[in-house]
């Protein structure tokens, strides 16, 4: 097995459940005493929503994993931990230029050096939506499980174009769906969001809220694939888990995401944009700890349902602004920018169903997290997009390369 492509990030070990390096404590939102959590203490020892579930077994045999949006942050992560531990994988990205291409390029590469044969890892280059690729898939290279990243996933641009996101999302996933049923998947784990609570006011978010309140056309396709895929559930008996991540961050990270955003322009002298007055805050999750969230949803098949994957602890954008201070040593040149329709004031995980039902637990806590997210920035980030783009040399291994100049 080759594990030439694991340098960038740590995934913490499966089995270790209870060895937090998290020195973080539960934040409360601002204005309000942690005496106010109602809804996190009352889901401590239940799963919150007063049923019972047994807790099943991981399947620990063999699997063939169709990743969708392999190409991507999250994807290509997913798609390297499932190769390194043995399983096979098939990717299907329609690396569209939504952020710039080269990154999924080199994520691509990345694998392919690894895994250079063609028998353990397939890459397909299409649409989701478009039926007869998918058909040939499921037909040809039959994936019995499912983890489906691929989406249009910016928040603030979804309100620009709603309809790609109703298409690429929606679409997207119902027609995965049907394929899932009709091809007899196992296990179909999907990408949802915590945007889909919305302007929610409780200080934990948990799954057994009602989230009806979307406010933003990308978290109303994310809260519309949770109702499909229940509906795929129901109809067809499809095992179906559906994610909602806390803004992930970390190595090969988007770069339209703060966190890369702000540690690339940060660390290059350039401007940075701060929305609002900067007491929003969000539950950075590092990158590590939702492969491993995600793994761990593949692994067990549950009839149906949502799990959070979050840290359980939220930052500050100003704490957030003066963590990517410290940790690169450069002062933020700051514009300020009212506050963004489709932003959510605060978002904040609990993480008790996931624990519980998934064993989840995060590991890194933010400051650690921004730490490793420099350092790749500074090393590998720039060794490997030179290898993989030989013509970029040109313009020089000594500073950090704008992703105009990245383009190969
Ligand atoms: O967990 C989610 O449900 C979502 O997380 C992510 O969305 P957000 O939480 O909005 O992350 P992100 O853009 O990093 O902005 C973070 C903070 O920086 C502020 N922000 C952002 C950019 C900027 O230039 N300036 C700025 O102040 C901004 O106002 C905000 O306060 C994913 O994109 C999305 O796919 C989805 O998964």
């Amino acid at each position: 097995m080759n594990s030439q492509i694991t340098p960038d990030i740590s995934i913490p070990s499966m089995l270790h459940l209870n060895s937090s390096e998290d020195d973080e404590s539960y934040t409360s939102r601002p204005g309000m005493s942690l005496t106010d959590r109602s809804d996190q203490s009352s889901e401590i020892g239940s799963l919150g929503t007063h049923e019972e579930y047994t807790v099943v077994p991981p399947h620990d045999g063999y699997k063939k994993v169709l990743v969708t949006g392999g190409a991507g942050f999250i994807g290509s992560h997913v798609a390297e931990f499932l190769l390194a531990r043995g399983d096979d994988v098939v990717i299907v990205d329609e690396m569209n230029d939504y952020y710039d291409l080269s990154l999924k390029r080199a994520n691509l590469a990345l694998l392919r050096e690894a895994y250079p044969d063609g028998k353990r890892l397939k890459i397909y280059e299409g649409d989701i939506c478009d039926e007869n690729l998918m058909q040939e898939i499921f037909e040809v290279d039959s994936p019995h499980w499912v983890c489906h990243l691929a989406a249009r996933a910016g928040v603030r641009p979804s309100i620009q174009d709603p309809y790609v996101y109703i298409h690429s999302n929606i679409k997207g996933t119902t027609l995965l769906l049907e394929l899932s049923a009709k091809y007899g998947v196992k296990n179909f784990v999907f990408a949802s969001s915590s945007s889909v609570y919305g302007g929610s006011k409780s200080t934990y978010f948990s799954e057994d809220e009602v989230v009806d309140n979307p406010v933003s056309p990308y978290a109303a396709s994310k809260k519309a694939c949770e109702l499909f895929a229940y509906t795929y559930h129901h109809l067809y008996n499809l095992n179906v888990s559906g994610l909602r991540f806390f803004t992930v961050y970390g190595p090969r990270g988007r770069p339209d995401m703060a966190p890369f955003k702000f540690i690339d322009r940060i660390s290059r002298g350039f401007e940075i944009q701060k929305f609002g007055d900067g007491s929003s805050s969000r539950d950075y999750t590092y990158i590590s700890d939702i492969v491993d969230g995600v793994v761990r949803a593949i692994d067990r098949p549950y009839p149906y349902q949502i799990f959070n994957l979050g840290k359980g602890s939220g930052t500050s954008l100003n704490e957030f602004i003066d963590i990517v201070q410290k940790e690169t040593g450069k002062k933020a040149l700051i514009k300020q920018m009212p506050d963004q329709p489709g932003d959510v004031p605060y978002t904040c995980a609990s993480c008790e169903k996931a624990h519980r039902l998934l064993g989840y637990k995060s590991q890194v806590s933010f400051g650690e997290g921004i730490r490793r997210t420099v350092e790749w920035y500074n090393q590998a980030y720039i060794k490997n997009t030179i290898e993989v783009c030989p013509e970029r040399q040109a313009n020089g291994l000594g500073r950090a390369p704008s992703f105009v100049e990245l383009r190969c």
